[in-house]
């Protein structure tokens, strides 16, 4: 698989545009990862949609991403921020949605409507989308499911997926080919399955990741990899590979953090430099 070609007559839009719709009060290390995952990878332009405390957190340590604040109820976004998003949606961006979005245990909030919503609307203006973490168990719970598209890309670990399916986490780790194709072909859409051997299926085919290590199995290297693929997407790769290419370039950056901080020491925080670098190692 080749990298996005990067021609020298190019600007910041050349590399597409990123609206990444994440976190909330609890989770808003999930919307920095994934945010500066996405500008690590290559992409031109990225927006952040969150609330605004998420956004003053993460804005004072990525002055590289642009924000935009929108209406809060309780710890997430609210009702209201369906259209300020769908607002600022032009075509041809690329949208990522659900990483930290949860809203806190009891706390009132509209979220199953504004991710149904966001849905719908993203999905009649042809959007390409990865959906993620609360995107993928809020839309497990809804009967009347919005229909997506062979232009999104689901991501969930095993226990997410078997929300989607409603089947048992040893049933799908006994056979993660046939879940992730299972899946793929009841939601029409692309479906990495995350885990030791990462499986990305289609309709019509598979693939499975023979990158990463130990290093990724901690808190928040899930966000980097929405954020992976976001970026791949807005490069104009086709959904499939840069669910593939995604998956590979997580496992580089992983396994190259380990060699200098160990297995053990490395941080999701980490993974945006060596994305980084396992960019410069695929270069050559
Ligand atoms: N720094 C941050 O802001 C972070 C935010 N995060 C956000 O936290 C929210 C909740 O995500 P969680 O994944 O913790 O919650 P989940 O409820 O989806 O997962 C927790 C449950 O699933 C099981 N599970 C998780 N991964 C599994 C695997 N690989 N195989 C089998 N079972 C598995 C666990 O045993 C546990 O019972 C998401 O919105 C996510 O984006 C997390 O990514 C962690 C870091
Ligand atoms: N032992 C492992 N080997 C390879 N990759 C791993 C391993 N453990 C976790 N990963 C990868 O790390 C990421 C973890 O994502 P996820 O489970 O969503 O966690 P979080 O929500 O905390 O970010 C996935 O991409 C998964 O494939």
């Amino acid at each position: 698989m080749q990298l996005p070609f990067r021609p020298s007559d190019s600007n910041k839009f050349t590399f597409g545009n990123v609206l990444n719709m994440a976190g909330s009060l609890n989770y808003r290390g999930a919307a920095y990862l994934s945010s500066v995952s996405a500008l690590r990878v290559g992409a031109g332009y990225v927006t952040l949609a969150a609330i605004p405390p998420v956004i003053e957190s993460v804005a004072s340590q990525l002055p590289d991403a642009v924000y935009l604040p929108l209406p809060q109820c309780g710890s997430t976004m609210a009702k209201d921020a369906v259209q300020v998003i769908l607002n600022r949606f032009k075509p041809g961006t690329v949208c990522s949605l659900g990483c930290g979005i949860s809203a806190i245990e009891d706390d009132p909030h509209d979220l199953p409507f504004v991710v149904h919503a966001l849905l719908d609307g993203l999905m009649k203006q042809k959007a390409s989308l990865v959906l993620d973490a609360d995107g993928l168990n809020i839309f497990a719970t809804f009967d009347d499911k919005p229909k997506l598209s062979e232009r999104c890309v689901m991501t969930p670990h095993p226990k997410e997926l078997s929300r989607l399916l409603n089947v048992s986490v040893e049933e799908i780790q006994k056979n993660r080919i046939d879940a992730a194709r299972d899946a793929s072909k009841r939601f029409g859409t692309v479906v990495l399955l995350k885990g030791h051997r990462t499986v990305v299926a289609n309709g019509n085919e598979f693939r499975i990741n023979d990158t990463g290590c130990s290093a990724l199995a901690k808190a928040g290297s899930g966000d980097c990899l929405t954020g992976i693929i976001a970026g791949l997407l807005a490069q104009k790769v086709e959904p499939f590979d840069a669910a593939v290419f995604g998956a590979k370039i997580h496992g580089i950056a992983g396994e190259l953090a380990a060699k200098k901080l160990s297995d053990y020491g490395v941080l999701a925080s980490d993974l945006p430099r060596y994305i980084a670098k396992a960019m410069l190692q695929l270069q050559h």
